[in-house]
């Protein structure tokens, strides 16, 4: 059922789209008290798998906004994935950390869709603060000093206004409020057709098909398979020039392309998809109160697995600032320049996450037999001819710019981790006893630290007695980043670090200048 629209309200926020980045930037703010009206197109949860992988940071994101328990039924880890060179030979094997895990939860995992944003749909749907408008497209916008405007349509052809302090565009690649405010994608080149194919494979078809994750390396046709929850297989193939992407989506043609795996009767097709695979970024994340996020704000090549995880790094990058600055937490030059930062560090880890990911894509499309070949010999020689599990997730940038100490050290824009704290018998998340804001987390023996800044206002945790890690993870980040105490943003971002108490002292008063009297943080998003 649809929340009631209140056309008489301002609302702090609307988010346009209500697929996965739209319904976290709803849950967050709505679930940090801020009136937020939440809009998309359709009324139905997308019943097919888009998104296919889930990393542990985006866990965290579900477990902050209460609905982790509710997700982790769709969600299982990830296989290794093996790469094959032109001669079949393994080239490279990417595989899982080991345990502990830093964020915990297991870093890399595969999961299904349509319940997985079902169960985010529902959870915003239960927050007092937010307004569910389903079956509600946005036809308008225009924007003043107060406020932006949004004009809509029902499906039932109602059409009406609502008005919110801010916007966050959640609605797509070919998104409407972009187009609006004059945000442009920079092209970062990549620019191929590939067909998607989902299956649910049946007994025999999975005892036939690899038992890890492959990229098939090879000349004639790049392919990869993903092996998802359950009996779920995606198949990601290249298309040669001349391939018509609207006849390989019929089954038939589907099945041609899919016989070196699966006949018919080992299978059943869910979802077939022609894409061309895009590296894009938008020219500017911000317009006025307008900020763009999810695949509004970039599209990246699936060789990673990122696509998602990407949008709800974007709203849980925004949603604690714009709650900053709706609360009055942070007002004037400071705001606008909080809200600044925004752009500034997520354009930049999307512009480098996704070079990252095109060099995969490099390695997996290589056209040339004799290129292809070089490559090969290049890696094995490279690995001393025998290939070495490679963690997956060392491959994901930390931030840079933006709202960091200027401090320069190497745990600055890194996820602090997430330990288990011994809770009597039991064992709790830091994040569940830390809260959602800022954190000063303080190494066991830590010296105290007198400091009096009411802005940003922020938690100490103290490890040790009162928090007893059951792994030692946090005590291992601090010897590794050669510090005791770090201050960790909401996001759970390392502001900054410090080794003793008169550099402890000065991070925060550097932050709390920030904050008040507008030390500036850097709102240029040009590299
Ligand atoms: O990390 C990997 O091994 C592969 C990740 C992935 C996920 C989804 C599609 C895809 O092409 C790659």
């Amino acid at each position: 059922m649809d929340s009631p629209v209140q056309r008489d309200v301002v609302f702090d926020v609307a988010v346009v789209g209500f697929g996965p980045s739209g319904a976290v930037a709803a849950g967050l703010l709505a679930g940090m008290g801020l009136r937020v009206w939440v809009c998309d197109r359709s009324r139905e949860v997308y019943d097919k798998p888009r998104a296919v992988a889930i990393d542990h940071e985006i866990l965290r994101v579900f477990q902050q906004l209460g609905v982790v328990d509710a997700v982790m039924p769709f969600v299982e880890p990830f296989t290794p994935s093996e790469y094959f060179g032109v001669d079949g030979q393994l080239i490279k094997r990417l595989t899982m950390v080991e345990p502990p895990y830093p964020l915990g939860y297991t870093p890399s995992n595969v999961f299904t869709q349509p319940p997985v944003e079902a169960a985010l749909r529902a959870h915003v749907q239960s927050l007092e603060h937010a307004t569910v408008a389903l079956g509600t497209e946005v036809t308008a916008l225009s924007q003043d000093a107060e406020a932006v405007t949004l004009q809509w349509r029902r499906d039932n052809d109602e059409v009406g206004r609502t008005r919110a302090r801010y916007v966050v565009a959640c609605d797509g690649a070919s998104s409407f409020v972009r187009e609006q405010v004059g945000i442009a994608l920079e092209d970062l080149s990549f620019d191929e057709p590939w067909l998607v194919v989902d299956v649910l494979a049946n007994e025999r078809g999975l005892a036939k098909l690899p038992k890890t994750s492959v990229q098939y390396c090879e000349p004639d046709r790049p392919c990869t398979m993903v092996i998802g929850p359950g009996n779920h297989r995606r198949w990601e193939i290249s298309l040669k020039p001349g391939e018509d992407p609207q006849k390989v989506i019929e089954p038939a043609e589907t099945w041609k392309l899919l016989s070196r795996w699966l006949s018919p009767d080992e299978g059943t097709l869910w979802r077939q998809a022609s894409y061309r695979f895009h590296a894009l970024v938008a020219d500017t994340w911000r317009r006025g109160r307008v900020f763009v996020a999810g695949d509004a704000a970039h599209q990246q090549p699936p060789f990673l697995g990122q696509g998602m995880c990407q949008g709800v790094r974007d709203v849980a990058n925004l949603a604690w600032k714009l709650a900053a600055v709706l609360r009055g937490e942070v007002t004037g030059a400071a705001a606008e320049s909080l809200l600044g930062s925004y752009g500034v560090e997520r354009k930049r880890h999307v512009e480098q996450l996704t070079t990252r990911i095109k060099g995969i894509g490099a390695v997996i499309c290589e056209r040339d037999v004799a290129k292809a070949r070089e490559r090969d010999a290049r890696m094995l020689e490279e690995c001393g001819g025998v290939v070495r599990d490679m963690p997956r997730q060392d491959v994901i940038p930390g931030l840079e710019g933006g709202l960091l100490s200027p401090v320069a050290h190497p745990g600055n824009g890194t996820l602090f981790p997430q330990p288990w704290i011994a809770q009597g018998s039991e064992r709790v998340r830091l994040d569940a006893l830390g809260g959602n804001g800022w954190w000063l987390v303080l190494d066991e023996g830590f010296d105290d630290v007198d400091w009096e800044h009411a802005t940003p206002r922020i938690t100490t945790l103290r490890l040790g007695d009162s928090l007893p890690e059951t792994e030692g993870i946090a005590a291992a980040w601090f010897r590794r980043h050669g510090c005791r105490a770090a201050i960790v943003r909401p996001d759970r971002y390392v502001y900054g670090v410090a080794s003793n108490a008169p550099e402890l002292a000065a991070q925060l008063d550097a932050l709390a200048a920030r904050f008040t009297d507008h030390s500036p943080i850097q709102t240029t998003e040009t590299t």
